[in-house]
């Protein structure tokens, strides 16, 4: 009799699609070298937290992604295209499909909350009609739970209240990436950790994949699904939060000691 064969389950994992991929930059002004031969890839629907010191190059490296600086050697692949090598307006092109969510918010404190979520329709789609217009400032704050304050100003908010607005505006075009700065600095922890809930929430809604720059230790647990270290110009550790946290590597361990 022969015995019959063995099922074995095994379950497939999705291949991962890489939404940006950074491949031996370098970026140096005068005699200072920032990034020295710097590795990385975002895959679609990931948060990657970006760690560093003061001054290390986080911010040179967000600029050098969405090519408000140019890279002196190497590729940065986004969304398909090498922005090392487009032109302004496939810059602009790609810009469209990036969010970013500025450490200060970068509200226009003379518009309403209204105004301030349509200015980037206006300036990428000036063709939408009203309607349209409408129905998407509803949608962006409805997302951040905060449908009732349309006109209202922002020195009439609270600090979470204006990181609220300013993610509602980040996401009203939709942006496949979005590149957070610092987003709970400034904020008490209570507000800081709903912050983080809220990004993870319209992450999942919205299947986005992020780069986050963060000092915030807890923000940098709750939200990320890869750490990087950014040290003397390359990517020094690349992991989970809690392969980083129970590292032995002085250079990562000084990020995890309180
Ligand atoms: N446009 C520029 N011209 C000359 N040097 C620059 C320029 N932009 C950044 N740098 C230098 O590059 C280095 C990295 O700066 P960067 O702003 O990226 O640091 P960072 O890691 O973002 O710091 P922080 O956490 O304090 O914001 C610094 O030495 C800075 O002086």
């Amino acid at each position: 009799m022969s015995t019959p064969e063995k099922t074995v389950s095994v379950k497939k994992e999705e291949p991962k699609v890489a939404a940006i991929t950074i491949s031996h930059v370098y970026k140096r002004f005068g005699p200072n070298v920032v990034l020295k031969d710097f590795n990385l890839v975002v895959n679609k629907e990931e948060n990657v937290v970006i760690l560093g010191k003061s001054g290390s190059g986080k911010s040179v490296l967000i600029k050098c992604i969405i090519g408000l600086l140019k890279a002196d050697k190497g590729s940065i692949n986004v969304l398909g295209d090498d922005v090392t090598k487009l032109s302004d307006d496939g810059l602009a092109k790609i810009r469209t499909k990036i969010g970013f969510l500025f450490q200060g918010n970068a509200l226009y404190d003379s518009m309403t909350v209204r105004e301030n979520l349509e200015f980037p329709l206006r300036r990428h789609w000036t063709d939408l009609a009203p309607s349209k217009v409408n129905a998407m400032v509803k949608e962006a704050l409805e997302n951040v739970g905060l449908a009732h304050t349309t006109e209202m100003m922002p020195e009439e908010l609270s600090g979470g209240m204006l990181k609220r607005i300013a993610l509602a505006r980040t996401m009203i075009l939709k942006p496949e990436i979005i590149l957070y700065d610092e987003p709970t600095t400034g904020l008490d922890p209570v507000t800081a950790r709903e912050i983080d809930q809220l990004i993870l929430t319209l992450q999942k809604k919205y299947h986005t994949s992020s780069i986050i720059i963060s000092h915030d230790m807890n923000c940098v647990k709750n939200i990320s699904d890869r750490v990087v270290l950014l040290f003397e110009g390359k990517c020094y550790a690349d992991g989970t939060y809690q392969s980083l946290e129970n590292s032995a590597d002085k250079n990562i361990k000084q990020f995890f000691e309180s």
